[in-house]
């Protein structure tokens, strides 16, 4: 084309901007919802990004809640594309979640109390979501659905969530499916307590681990074990920003805060996949 010919359409094509009521977007994406859910309790301008990431997290745990139980439905029915496509998905999930506590990382004590106090008796503690996810890990604690009672249908979707296998209990199914000796013990506890390290289960990570390492239980192995590790970074994540932010004063939850914090972030999930490479 020489300089002085024009292009046949200068203009770029102009977006529709005619709708009748709602946008296709509105109608897919809520914004409009999403974004009066915005209810500060003080006046301290600080206060809406401690919100807003709150609610960002929640969206994540939806998420990863979605990914877990699709990845926990297809182990059960021997479904191992669909399982590894989903446990792939939460990573990058995980990390992004994780990116969302940047900007209140690193609050001083003066610039959290200028709203904590509005906060009164709210903590993460009473996150259902959270709870949810947690108990697709194998980290169950029937004391922490009692915070619900008062939303019967909450409650009984958290209580199911409490008593249904975890996404770890379908993998120890498989693997007694694909001949290992998972122990009945195992499989037959009582499935609303917290999971139990078993060394039976540990020495058959040791004998997947110890083989070829192209296999499709390795690669099951490792996405958990990415998703394990992700989710002791958010959990280290939130005990370094409650460090910075409240030292060791008693959370709002009721607990110790963060001698509680610690404690939780001690463990990994899925432990025996962290064991079992001491013996590899
Ligand atoms: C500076 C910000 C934060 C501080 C100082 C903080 C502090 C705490 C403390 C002290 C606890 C222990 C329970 C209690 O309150 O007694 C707790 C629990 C919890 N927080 Fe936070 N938190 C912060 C941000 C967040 C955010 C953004 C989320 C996202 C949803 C969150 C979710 C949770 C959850 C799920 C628990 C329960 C943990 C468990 O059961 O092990 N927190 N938090
Ligand atoms: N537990 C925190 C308060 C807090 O962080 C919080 C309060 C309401 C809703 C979510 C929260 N995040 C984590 O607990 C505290 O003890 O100050």
């Amino acid at each position: 084309m020489s300089n002085t010919e024009q292009p046949s359409n200068p203009e770029p094509e102009t977006p529709n901007l005619e709708f009748e009521g709602t946008t296709p977007y509105e109608d897919y994406v809520r914004a409009s919802v999403l974004t009066s859910l915005q209810h500060p309790l003080s006046d301290e301008p600080g206060e809406m990004v401690f919100l807003v990431t709150t609610q960002v997290m929640e969206l994540w745990f939806t998420v990863l809640v979605h990914e877990w139980s699709t990845a926990a439905r297809a182990v059960r029915q021997d479904d191992l594309p669909t399982a590894m496509a989903a446990l792939r998905r939460s990573v990058p999930e995980l990390e992004a979640l994780n990116a969302s506590w940047k900007p209140i990382a690193n609050l001083t004590p003066g610039q959290f109390n200028a709203y904590r106090s509005a906060l009164g008796e709210g903590s993460g503690f009473q996150s259902a979501m959270y709870r949810r996810l947690e108990f697709l890990l194998g980290d169950k604690n029937p004391s922490m659905i009692i915070p619900h009672r008062g939303v019967p249908a909450q409650y009984e979707e958290l209580e199911k969530a409490l008593y249904e296998p975890s996404l770890y209990d379908e993998v120890l199914q498989l693997l007694r499916r694909r001949g290992y000796d998972v122990p009945d013990e195992v499989l037959d506890r009582d499935l609303g307590k917290r999971y139990a390290p078993d060394e039976r289960i540990e020495r058959i990570w040791q004998e997947i681990y110890s083989g070829p390492q192209d296999t499709e239980l390795v690669r099951l192995g490792e996405a958990l074990t990415d998703v394990a590790e992700m989710v002791w970074r958010w959990r280290n994540d939130h005990l370094m920003a409650t460090r910075r932010a409240m030292g060791s004063k008693q959370g709002t939850g009721g607990s110790a805060g963060v001698a509680w914090l610690e404690r939780r972030a001690q463990n990994n999930v899925f432990p025996e996949l962290w064991t079992a490479r001491s013996h590899v």
